[in-house]
């Protein structure tokens, strides 16, 4: 919702009566969508269930009618035939008896839609949800507010839209039971009607009022309510369990997310007690105005205007009517919350995605190997953290990337692998800008790991098979690729091998080292059997000396004819690289072999020798 027609609510209870239908039409769309059967049968169940009160109430009148006339022949008559006289009013016993029936199908009939529906609806929801998240860009990932409406979408994905649809449809189911009561209402008098009005209006109002205002509410709390959840996450997640324990943070986060709460509780019991109070005081004028109507109906019945049934009839109308108007209202109320939430799913679902590259699937000038041009970059709101980068890295050629942290390293790759676009210059593949790429194709291309690689709580084979969605299943590819990752011979230990589930998340989950892990992580880059550039940022960190030695080794002969980058902070791996560049603060200040750097005797070469001594 926009700020501005908040603000109109919140000036207009009226408005923001209306409010509450704004997404009505989408969430009745995504239950058409989902099932048109079902969506057809809600709508009859619904339309039967709001007639049928009514028409039981008429029926009422009339068995309670034909009982007095009955009794009354039965008086008169001298010889009276019991059946004759009794079988009409047995009648209208029985057809209430179906139409209570009728009506208790219908509600049955709802309630199993509504169920059958929420399963359909949260699966379709959330499948959206998930498609988007797909297609968006990391910047957009990395943006909080939309990393915020995402989480929010998928929360309540399988109960909000239908929970609206529902509402809608009980509002609909009760105005026109209202209506049907008033039809039979206006022959007593048009002014027992408006009675009725009356006395609901000035609680309808209010409510109106107050559902606006907890629609702003729960809106302006969202980054805490965000934080809520981080904090539950960190103190209920097996990844974070670990260090929360031993810094002992369970008190202090607690502590945090009682705060929290306890600021956002003060906000909505102030509203809920001024909700409630309002409503109470205004609702009294709702009893009020139905005692009166009781009052009036009773002395027209003693005056002889009204015959017993439709005394009977006319009080259960108005009783059943105020639940109607009542049952309304607490729709009313909770639609804000629906709507608030599908407000934040479609606008997450209608977020612009990023033009997703082009359609190249081979370069102007294939062979020409990869080139940086002029390439400056700034994340989105940022300060600039790459300048002018230039670089030539032709097949078959390695580079290494050393630097400080933070220096920028990681944030060549992500625009390497067009994770994000450089802010200026540009980045050609074989001789076509990245950007003219076709996604798929340019993916193919290259084989990489990040520091940060996925842990899959998978087995062992789908945790390499991710390299490459094309060989997901295909064992020889794992091995192959677990031969080259030095991964083989502890797989071939583990009790299950291929089919071992890693992980904790799941039954008869195995953890991994991080150096096995790693290893894992690096089979899977070798899965991309057409990659052609290889790109390993910071591969072995957590590795034993020997496997280091020993991936590099293999690295190097896997890549002869690869373009290769590597970014690691130890010089051991990195002097056999045919071109070292040292990224400082986002520029390259020297490059050139290990030699040529050494004998410069510049910022490597001070680096190279601290390390060095490190080690004798
Ligand atoms: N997603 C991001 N959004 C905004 N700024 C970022 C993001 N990722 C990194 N940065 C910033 O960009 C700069 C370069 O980060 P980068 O990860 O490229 O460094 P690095 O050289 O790989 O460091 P390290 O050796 O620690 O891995 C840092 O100042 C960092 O704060």
């Amino acid at each position: 919702m926009t700020s501005a027609s908040s603000n109109s609510a919140s000036r207009n209870p009226l408005a923001g009566f209306f409010g509450v239908f704004r997404y009505s039409r989408r969430a009745l769309g995504l239950v058409w969508e989902t099932s048109h059967w079902m969506t057809l049968g809600l709508m009859l169940c619904t339309l039967v269930a709001g007639v049928l009160p009514a028409v039981a109430a008429w029926v009422g009148q009339l068995i309670v009618d034909g009982v007095v006339d009955a009794m009354e022949a039965h008086r008169a008559a001298s010889d009276p035939e019991l059946l004759v006289l009794i079988t009409p009013v047995l009648w209208l016993v029985a057809l209430e008896g179906l139409i209570i029936g009728l009506i208790a199908m219908a509600q049955r009939g709802l309630a199993a839609q509504q169920s059958l529906l929420r399963a359909l609806l949260g699966q379709k929801v959330n499948v959206m949800i998930l498609e988007k998240a797909g297609r968006l860009s990391l910047s957009q990932f990395e943006d909080s507010e939309l990393y915020d409406k995402l989480t929010r979408a998928r929360r309540e994905a399988s109960t909000r839209p239908l929970a609206l649809v529902n509402k809608t449809f009980g509002l609909l189911q009760n105005a026109i039971s209202l209506a049907s009561f008033g039809v039979l209402l206006v022959q007593f008098s048009p002014w027992a009607l408006l009675l009725l009005v009356a006395g609901a209006l000035p609680v309808f109002v209010s409510e109106a009022k107050f559902s606006g205002d907890a629609f702003r509410l729960f809106r302006w709390r969202s980054p805490q309510t965000r934080m809520q959840m981080y904090l539950e996450t960190v103190l209920a997640r097996e990844d974070s369990i670990k260090e929360v324990k031993l810094f002992g943070l369970e008190g202090l986060f607690l502590q945090r997310y009682r705060d929290i709460f306890t600021r956002l509780f003060r906000e909505e019991r102030l509203l809920t007690l001024r909700r409630e109070t309002w409503g109470f005081l205004l609702g009294l004028l709702g009893t009020l105005t139905f005692y009166a109507a009781y009052g009036w109906v009773v002395v027209e019945t003693i005056a002889g205007t009204l015959t017993l049934g439709e005394m009977t009839m006319y009080l259960m109308v108005f009783k059943q009517g105020q639940a109607a108007l009542s049952a309304s209202l607490t729709a009313i109320s909770g639609m804000y919350e629906d709507n608030l939430y599908l407000s934040n799913l479609y606008e997450y679902l209608e977020q612009p995605v990023e033009d997703d590259g082009g359609t190249l699937t081979q370069g102007t000038h294939p062979g020409d190997g990869l080139r940086f041009e002029g390439v400056s970059f700034a994340y989105p709101g940022g300060e600039p953290v790459l300048h002018d980068i230039d670089l030539h890295l032709a097949p078959g050629q390695s580079l290494a990337l050393v630097g400080e942290n933070g220096s920028g390293k990681t944030t060549l790759i992500k625009l390497l692998t067009r994770l994000y676009h450089p802010t200026q210059g540009r980045i050609l593949l074989d001789g076509s800008d990245l950007r003219d790429w076709q996604t798929e194709a340019l993916r193919e291309r290259i084989g990489v790991i990040f520091q940060d690689f996925v842990r899959y709580q998978l087995q062992v084979g789908e945790n390499l098979g991710v390299g490459d969605t094309h060989a997901f299943d295909d064992q020889d590819r794992w091995q192959e690729a677990a031969r080259h990752g030095m991964a083989d011979d502890f797989i071939a230990r583990m009790t299950s091998g291929y089919q071992t589930q890693l992980g904790r998340w799941f039954k008869g989950g195995q953890e991994l080292s991080g150096g096995q892990w790693q290893k894992i992580a690096l089979s899977r880059a070798y899965m991309r059997e057409k990659a052609d550039i290889l790109v390993l940022d910071e591969p072995t960190a957590a590795m034993d000396a020997a496997a280091e030695a020993e991936i590099f080794a293999r690295f190097r002969e896997h890549g002869r004819d690869k373009m290769t980058i590597l970014i690691s902070h130890r010089f051991s791996t990195v002097r056999s690289a045919e071109q070292i560049l040292v990224i400082d603060r986002g520029e390259i200040i020297e490059r050139g072999t290990h030699d040529q750097l050494l004998a410069a005797d510049g910022r490597y070469a001070t680096l190279f020798r601290l390390q060095a001594k490190g080690y004798r």
